[in-house]
């Protein structure tokens, strides 16, 4: 069994504009000790997926299709069981760690309470709390234990935050754009910290991102999206070496130095994703596609496996190709 399941899974937004269906029948499985990397353009619906698995989704949103962890359909939980699974086998590192620290507590009285499910006195935890900043690299751990989070930089806070998340020693972690918001120099030392919190998951790691280096420096697998819909999905030496969808392709068209250095963006693609309204026919990336032909604008692609490692793309072109 998968740690992460998920078996058609569909999120609908009710909106002013009518339902939004911003995730649309998701098929992923992720194992244990996998790194996974979900990229996409802004709006393709990656939040909205991170949001199902770390279970929530906002109050308009409806969820339907299975999202099984240890086989358990998180979908059907009671809020109450949701909750305690939050901080407890499933944590989370987002953009802005304001929303994980508590602005008015100070950061050793926060370490110490990521960790109310393990057993252990406060002393122990403390201790716990100082390894840990050590861990992602904090200088004078004991310093920052006084501190409150408005007296760090972006970096250090960060880095505090993906602290936290690790004492709760999940078998899930969960990192939405974990970068995005922290200057070049910044953004590297963190990404260290990522790398190196690998070795410390017994579990999975989902990387939500729009940057490409990122993904290939830190995951295993790779999941493209395209307006709700996962394109292409596969490890990432085969994704990134020979790019089956014509999407995946555009993204990494330009050249990786490129990528890497100067923008770390996804390239430029002409055209925008569509607004993800109920009804759609056909390929959603069709408009914007140079190899669309007759089916693409008619029918919905089918998710074909692509060869003998789990690889999958929807795109009526490879498969007229194969
Ligand atoms: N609470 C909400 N209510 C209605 N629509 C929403 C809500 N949240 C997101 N959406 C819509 O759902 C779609 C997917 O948004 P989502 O934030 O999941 O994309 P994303 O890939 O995470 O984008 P970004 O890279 O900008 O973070 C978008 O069209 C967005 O406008
Ligand atoms: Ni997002």
């Amino acid at each position: 069994m998968a740690l992460l399941e998920m078996h058609n899974l569909s999120v609908t937004y009710a909106s002013d504009k009518g339902p939004l269906k911003a995730v649309r029948q998701i098929s992923l499985q992720v194992e244990k000790g996998e790194v996974l990397g979900l990229v996409g353009e802004s709006g393709s619906g990656k939040s909205t997926l991170v949001g199902a698995m770390l279970t929530l989704l906002p109050p308009n949103a409806q969820a339907s299709g299975q999202l099984l962890y240890h086989g358990q359909d998180l979908l059907a939980l009671p809020e109450s069981a949701k909750r305690r699974l939050r901080g407890n086998g499933i944590a989370t590192v987002s953009q802005d760690p304001f929303t994980a620290l508590n602005p008015v507590i100070t950061i050793g009285k926060q370490l110490v309470a990521f960790q109310h499910h393990k057993p252990g006195s406060k002393a122990d935890k403390l201790n716990h709390a100082v390894k840990m900043l050590e861990r992602v690299g904090i200088s004078d751990p004991q310093g920052r234990l006084k501190q409150y989070p408005h007296e760090l930089s972006g970096g250090i806070r960060q880095r505090i935050a993906i602290a936290a998340a690790l004492l709760t020693e999940p078998e899930l972690l969960i990192a939405d754009e974990p970068t995005t918001a922290l200057d070049a120099t910044t953004e590297m030392q963190v990404v260290e910290v990522l790398k190196a919190s690998r070795q410390l998951v017994d579990g999975a790691i989902i990387f939500v991102t729009h940057d490409l280096h990122l993904v290939s420096a830190l995951c295993d697998k790779v999941a493209v999206m395209y307006a709700g819909e996962i394109v292409e999905a596969g490890p990432i030496g085969e994704i990134f070496g020979s790019p089956a969808h014509p999407y995946t392709r555009a993204l990494l068209a330009c050249d990786p130095e490129r990528i890497e250095v100067a923008t770390r963006e996804l390239p430029f693609i002409a055209g925008s994703v569509p607004m993800p309204s109920v009804h759609r026919v056909g390929c959603p990336f069709q408009p914007r596609c140079s190899l669309a032909f007759a089916p693409c604008g008619s029918e919905t692609p089918p998710e074909t496996l692509l060869g003998e490692k789990g690889r999958t793309v929807r795109c009526h072109k490879v498969n007229a190709d194969a």
